[in-house]
């Protein structure tokens, strides 16, 4: 059996806080555990197509924990692009560098191009992230419990500006395919409305939950994840980003003046955007980040390929990536109608 003595790390996908704890755990646990060399793959598989790669040593992820980003930088490049040479590609730069195997940190496209290069013979394991908490096959994702924070603390402050003047306040967080963010955070704001891309809903009903929440002398909190689609009316997206994906974020701006307009209400809307993903981790976040890291290098000295490191419960376990990148994790209809009861 191969025993790993050089392993690459990689960063891949939208960054998230937390990421630099699991290359500090990961690189740590390798250098004082196992003995292995790190080398630190730039901007995601881009680093793989280009070669661009450097050494990773202990002193480099110094510290890191508590710092957001990532120091290996990310991208949305991957090796199954036309001209990026797939696996054998991937296969021979990692010969070149002498690496034996790769960590992969990424959301579910990540996981996905992760089980294909696994597919194709190349020793690989992942590790889950996502600020949207929108992977199945682990009860948390470390980057949400941060972004949950950060939209947690606007929600509050934008709400004293709003009882103060009277207004309905819209607020936009992330979220593009689920409601996570959406939910916890408005759960913990108080919010008299949450819209979640998983639960269309008609702009009456938001409408009426504005109109109650004012009536009882309340400034109305709509709190909206930017994948929201309001029923029975198309929103139009057709910016695309670089990779064809709609460019969402605005569904917000497109909320505000028909609420206005339909309750009589002076309304004002934030979009919260990038903050949600900047800045230090939360503790939680970096203690899960941590342990993601430091079951990682486990799991590549276990040869555990085509697996992924994922929480379930308070431990920490080893999945297929197969089963990881299968559905993903939306919000149940119990944790919205639970939610829902304190709407208007
Ligand atoms: N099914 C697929 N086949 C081939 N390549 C893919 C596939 N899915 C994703 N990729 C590649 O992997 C990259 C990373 O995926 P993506 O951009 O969705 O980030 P992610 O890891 O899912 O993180 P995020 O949560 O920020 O979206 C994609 O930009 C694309 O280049
Ligand atoms: O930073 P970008 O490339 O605009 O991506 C934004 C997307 O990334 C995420 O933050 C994480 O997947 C989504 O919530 C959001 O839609
Ligand atoms: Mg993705």
């Amino acid at each position: 059996m191969l025993v790993p003595v050089r392993v690459g790390i990689l960063t891949s996908g939208g960054d998230c806080p937390g990421l630099n704890a699991v290359i500090r755990g990961a690189v740590m646990k390798g250098d004082r555990i196992y003995g292995v060399e790190f080398l630190g793959i730039r901007d995601g598989f881009r680093g793989l197509v280009d070669d661009d790669i450097r050494p990773l040593p202990r002193h480099d992820v110094r510290g890191l924990s508590r710092q957001g980003g990532t120091i290996l930088g990310t991208s949305r490049i991957g090796p199954f692009a036309e001209g990026a040479g797939g696996s054998a590609r991937v296969r021979e730069v990692m010969e070149r560098h002498e690496m034996d195997a790769i960590i992969a940190v990424g959301g579910e496209g990540t996981l996905t191009v992760a089980r294909m290069l696994n597919d194709d013979g190349i020793p690989i394991v992942g590790v889950p992230k996502t600020i949207d908490n929108d992977l199945s096959a682990t009860d948390y994702t470390f980057g949400f419990d941060t972004a949950v924070s950060i939209a947690t603390e606007s929600i509050d402050r934008l709400r004293t500006t709003a009882e103060s003047h009277s207004r309905c306040m819209v607020v936009e967080v992330m979220g593009r395919h689920v409601g996570w963010i959406a939910l916890h955070s408005g759960l913990a704001g108080g919010a008299h409305a949450i819209l979640i891309p998983e639960q269309p809903v008609s702009m009456e009903q938001i409408c009426a939950w504005v109109d109650a929440a004012r009536d009882r002398g309340r400034a109305p909190l709509v709190v909206v994840a930017e994948g929201f689609k309001p029923e029975g009316t198309e929103i139009v997206r057709d910016a695309l980003d670089g990779f064809g994906r709609p460019r969402l974020g605005g569904v917000g701006e497109w909320l505000g003046p028909i609420i206005e307009e339909q309750t009589g209400i002076e309304t004002r809307v934030m979009t919260l955007g990038h903050l949600q993903r900047g800045g230090v981790p939360t503790s939680y976040d970096r203690v899960l980040a941590t342990r993601f890291g430091l079951a990682a290098i486990d799991a590549v000295m276990d040869a555990k390929w085509g697996h992924m490191v994922s929480l379930r419960g308070i431990d920490i376990e080893t999945v297929p990536l197969h089963d990881a990148t299968r559905d993903l994790k939306s919000v149940p209809q119990s944790r919205w109608d639970e939610a829902a009861v304190l709407f208007g």
